[in-house]
């Protein structure tokens, strides 16, 4: 299928939501408003891909905008009689082509932030806005392209020299019952080898800085995948190939309920192809749009932070720092689970986790041990989030150290030691890589934490900064240092103070563990030493089953998807009423309609 093909057949490739400005193309609009592009033209602009729905002003300060291709729809699935003709198609299909992700080299944007202070956000806006550096650094022209989307940034400044290797595995002891593996076996084993040629593509899921994503199925199997098709020629000239192979090995050695599994991975000549469990439910950014409000409740939140932090934990135990947390990276599974995605930007480092146990627990052991917080009154002041609180420690003491809710006689009655007695403290597990240092820029403009924005080196506690900024999107439905464009959210993560609306009313407890994980300075915020360990202890999470979490019912199960359905003629009509790739209207499942 070439590009002509793809014009012809896939009617009104919609540009994504959110794409404003569009000034190029702002005459071709759709009855809802929605500006359109064909494949082609999008395929000539070459302009990367976002999915921001609610971003009415530009998030870039100058450079083009961001667009991405098609409705993703294919007409006829594609099903490759060899690896060689598959490769016209998929090249052609691919709205990724060389598509920059906004990228930036770290030392004129850590010379910037050099002058800015953390504690005096007007003044440091002020003294460097005007700077030329500032301008030049704050489209983050690897490129000479930007994005809208927030799309991830990054260097070309290599992370892995101080890496460790990754062993590869292929065996992933908790999908034993994964009826897919067996599929790929099968297929193995009859032909030898597994290639393009086995899959039908059905439809593009999305495309990335690195790959388009399409909806695969291994024929005649009913298995489906979700196949990340990267084009290596594409990759070399963007110097993007190191990225994707680590993500490869990334994807390879994982193994958790939350993360990606990755069935196998093939190359062509042309293709570099990962090919990975299909999550049908979209991604958060998407199912966030779609609540009312477009924040979620907190207790839905709390579910998927609970599940994107033990897979933190996991990455963090593997010495891997993942540095794109966002709700578009969160997918949700077929049953309502989440899978954290795109390992891309994700930094290799040493780690050795440790379990810590203190025979002679001082008042910090009893502080992490005792799950009795403090809730009362007196630490719900808001004096209590003044001053002493905007450090990254919680303001919920244990039960033990809050003297003011029991009486003079009670206190009497109970004295230190004996409570000291009744908490015995518990081993800990402390995985965090907390040697791990990187200079790059990477990340996502909105989620950026200030040490990497002021180029001052980062480690792990750029995960907890992230964590911070994706639990407050849950609740708020926005990001708190979000600016008129890319320049002034930067300026206003390194100096403006954290603030949180004043509706919707979220609790004291979410609100406090935000302050922890949003200190600005690294060695304040909450994780910094103990990581999750110290996060999980949190009074926002109290009464979550760590253990048991994958079994708790989510709080959004996706409506199942007929995948097996054999692909039926579309009616000219009913094409064009088919959502874009990344829309995900309120019925995401339509759009199989099509196939
Ligand atoms: N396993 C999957 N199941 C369903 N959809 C997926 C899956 N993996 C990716 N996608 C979709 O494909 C799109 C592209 O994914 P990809 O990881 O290539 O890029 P991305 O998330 O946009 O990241 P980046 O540009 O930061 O690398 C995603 O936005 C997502 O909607």
């Amino acid at each position: 299928m070439s590009v002509e093909a793809v014009n012809q057949t896939v009617p009104g490739h919609q540009v994504k939501p959110g794409a404003d400005p569009v000034p190029a193309k702002e005459n071709k609009k759709d009855m809802d408003g929605t500006p359109k592009l064909t494949a082609k033209e999008v395929l000539e602009e070459q302009k990367p891909s976002h999915r921001r729905q609610e971003s009415s002003a530009s998030m870039l300060d100058k450079g083009p905008s961001s667009v991405c291709s098609d409705s993703g729809v294919l007409d006829e699935p594609l099903t490759p009689q060899g690896d060689s003709g598959e490769l016209k198609d998929i090249q052609s299909l691919d709205c990724n082509g060389n598509q920059e992700k906004i990228t930036s080299q770290k030392s004129s944007m850590s010379e910037s932030f050099a002058t800015a202070k953390a504690s005096d956000g007007t003044n440091s806006l002020r003294k460097t806005s005007g700077s030329a550096k500032i301008s030049d650094r704050a489209d983050f022209p690897e490129s000479g392209k930007s994005s809208m989307c927030r799309p991830s940034a990054s260097s070309n400044i290599s992370d892995e020299s101080s890496c460790s290797s990754m062993s590869s595995s292929t065996t992933k002891p908790h999908k034993g019952s994964d009826s897919r593996w067996e599929a790929i076996r099968v297929i193995r084993s009859r032909d030898g080898i597994l290639g393009l040629s086995h899959f039908r593509l059905l439809k593009k899921l999305g495309c990335g800085d690195i790959g388009s994503v399409y909806l695969s199925e291994l024929n005649g199997t009913k298995s489906y995948f979700a196949m990340k098709v990267m084009d290596k020629g594409s990759l070399a000239s963007r110097k993007k190939l190191l990225r994707a192979q680590t993500e490869r090995e990334i994807l390879q050695s994982l193994d958790h309920p939350f993360l990606p599994t990755l069935y196998t991975h093939f190359e062509t000549d042309k293709f570099s192809c990962l090919v990975m469990e299909f999550c049908p439910g979209g991604d958060l950014h998407t199912l966030r749009q779609r609540q009312p409000g477009k924040y979620f409740s907190e207790q839905a939140a709390k579910f998927y932070v609970a599940e994107v932090l033990l897979a933190l934990e996991y990455l963090h135990m593997l010495g891997i720092i993942y540095r794109d947390l966002k709700p578009e990276n969160v997918l949700v599974r077929e049953d309502g689970h989440i899978m954290l995605s795109d390992f891309d930007l994700s930094l290799r480092c040493d780690v050795s986790p440790t379990v810590v146990k203190s025979s002679n627990p001082g008042p910090d052991a009893l502080q992490r041990n005792n799950q009795a917080y403090c809730v009362q009154p007196a630490c719900i002041e808001p004096s209590c989030i003044q001053p002493a609180c905007v450090a990254p420690t919680t303001c919920f003491g244990p039960r033990f150290f809050s003297s003011k809710s029991k009486s003079k006689k009670e206190k009497k009655a109970k004295p230190k030691p004996e409570i000291v007695n009744q908490v015995s403290p518990l081993p800990e597990l402390i995985a965090e890589p907390t040697d791990a240092r990187s200079m790059s820029f990477v990340g996502t403009h909105e989620y950026l934490a200030p040490e990497i924005i002021k180029g001052e080196g980062h480690g792990s506690a750029v995960d907890w900064w992230t964590f911070g900024i994706f639990l407050y999107e849950l609740l708020f439905g926005k990001t708190p240092f979000k600016g008129s464009g890319n320049r002034a959210t930067l300026f206003n993560v390194v100096g403006q103070p954290l603030r949180f609306p004043e509706s919707p009313i979220v609790s004291f407890s979410a609100r406090d563990l935000i302050r922890g994980l949003l200190a600005k300075d690294p060695q304040h915020r909450l994780g910094y030493k103990r990581g999750t360990t110290e996060i999980k202890q949190h009074p926002f999470f109290e009464g979550v089953n760590w253990a048991l979490i994958r079994c708790a019912s989510p709080p959004d199960v996706p409506k199942p998807v007929e995948l097996d359905r054999p692909p039926k003629p579309a009616p000219a009509n009913a094409k064009a009423a088919a959502p874009a790739a990344n829309q995900k209207g309120t019925d995401n499942f339509l759009e199989f309609e099509f196939f």
